[in-house]
């Protein structure tokens, strides 16, 4: 039995996959085999020794110890694009909402007060503030051409906007998504100076924490509106609230609100709603939970942020997974605890992601607990396990 421990919300059409038969799957359980989570911050938390696996239903891993779990051995997987459709949506949307000034619009109509024909009157009368602008012929920068962007960029083009986009390790298959009619900047600050809005798509890493400060906010056109769907910490929240009291920013649109934020009257925060959609909820969840159990049972590995692309067919009678160091000469010392156990090879695999490397080998016989143990001893692996 595989014990399943989940720290948020994860959606019954995903833990469906996790049969109970062979699946406990609980918000409290003791040694978990894996975890599955949305959100919840798993730094400073401490992570089960017992934990194979680690599987976010979702996009962005920044609440999870990425690094640390590569030193155990334990694989951090996601869910490329599933939730990438609600984001887009809800961006399309945040460029509506900001440039026809729904949300102040709204708050006048729900606070008029009198009989109908009076409101009616202050209707007219107050209605001039709150006229906005169109879309088409406005441009869009879009920065992290990833599945989330390159949708952005084409309903964009496709509601008649003037997309540029940036994005310095664009893969094959998102430039193959993406219309051809999406012009590609020579570097933020190129599309910055370009953008009547801009659009964040990328991680929230070292190298992209405050892509958004003071200076760069300058060199902006005026009256531009940011929306950022990414993470809190992209923009410095602080330089954009003085760009907005200067009248430099029109609006800027966020799913991150804060003390800072929630009340400016400019500022439109939501409660991180990007990827809330049943539909994309359900896709997360059944990609990780996919993911999760054909690496528990089978140690397969798709769509890991810190692990290599491994999967292998069954064959043979039993099958060893090795996590280890990628040093030389791992492989051969593992062929050779299996020659020493009598062990027949049937099949095997081997690949190898920055520091660590992964194999599986599939074997004729019984592989015995001696065996495992011998192998687990060699230095540089960090985890074994028959399966
Ligand atoms: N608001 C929400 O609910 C919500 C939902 C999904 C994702 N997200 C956030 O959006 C991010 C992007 O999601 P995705 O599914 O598109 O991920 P993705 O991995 O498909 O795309 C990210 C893209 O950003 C690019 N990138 C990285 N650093 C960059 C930089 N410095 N400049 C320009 N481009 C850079 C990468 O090359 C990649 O193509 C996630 O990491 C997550 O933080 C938020
Ligand atoms: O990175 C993501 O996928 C989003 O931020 C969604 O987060 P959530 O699953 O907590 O809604």
């Amino acid at each position: 039995m595989y014990k399943i421990l989940t720290l948020n919300n994860i959606s019954v059409a995903g833990l469906e996959r996790l049969p109970r038969d062979k699946y406990e799957v609980a918000s409290e359980i003791q040694h978990p085999d894996a975890i599955l989570l949305r959100s919840f911050n798993m730094h400073n938390w401490e992570i089960p020794s017992s934990v194979k696996a680690i599987g976010r239903a979702g996009a962005g891993v920044n609440n999870i110890p990425v690094d640390d779990m590569s030193k155990r051995g334990v694989p951090v997987f996601n869910a490329p694009g599933a939730n990438a459709n609600a984001v887009k949506e809800l961006v399309v949307a945040g460029m509506l909402i900001a440039a026809r000034n729904l949300c102040q619009g709204w708050s006048f109509a729900r606070n008029l007060e009198g009989e109908d024909n009076e409101i009616s009157k202050q209707v007219e009368s107050g209605k001039k503030h709150f006229a906005g602008f169109e879309l088409p012929g406005r441009t869009l920068g879009v920065i992290g051409l990833g599945a989330i962007g390159v949708q952005v960029a084409n309903a964009a083009h496709a509601l008649g906007m003037n997309v540029i986009g940036y994005d310095p390790d664009i893969t094959v298959q998102s430039a193959w998504q993406m219309s051809s009619d999406v012009e590609q900047a020579a570097g933020v600050d190129d599309l910055l100076s370009r953008s009547d809005f801009v659009t964040f798509h990328v991680p929230l890493v070292d190298a992209t924490r405050h892509m958004i400060n003071e200076e760069r906010l300058h060199s902006m056109r005026d009256n531009v509106v940011l929306l950022n769907f990414s993470r809190n910490g992209i923009i410095d929240d602080e330089a954009v609230v003085k760009a907005l009291e200067e009248g430099k920013v029109y609006s800027y649109v966020c799913d991150f609100p804060s003390n800072l934020l929630k009340d400016h009257p400019r500022v439109i925060t939501l409660p991180h709603l990007g990827a809330s959609t049943k539909e994309a909820e359900d896709n997360c969840a059944i990609m990780v939970a996919d993911q999760v159990s054909d690496f528990l049972e089978n140690g397969n590995v798709r769509n890991s942020v810190n692990f290599p692309k491994v999967y292998m067919k069954r064959g043979g009678k039993s099958r060893l997974a090795v996590v280890n160091a990628n040093v030389p000469n791992m492989l051969g010392q593992i062929s050779t605890s299996l020659a020493e156990s009598g062990l027949n090879i049937v099949d095997m695999i081997n690949k190898s992601r920055g520091e660590l490397a992964y194999t599986l080998v599939d074997v004729e016989g019984e592989i015995t607990q001696e065996c495992t143990d011998r192998i687990a001893a060699t230095e540089g692996v960090l985890s074994v396990r028959t399966l």
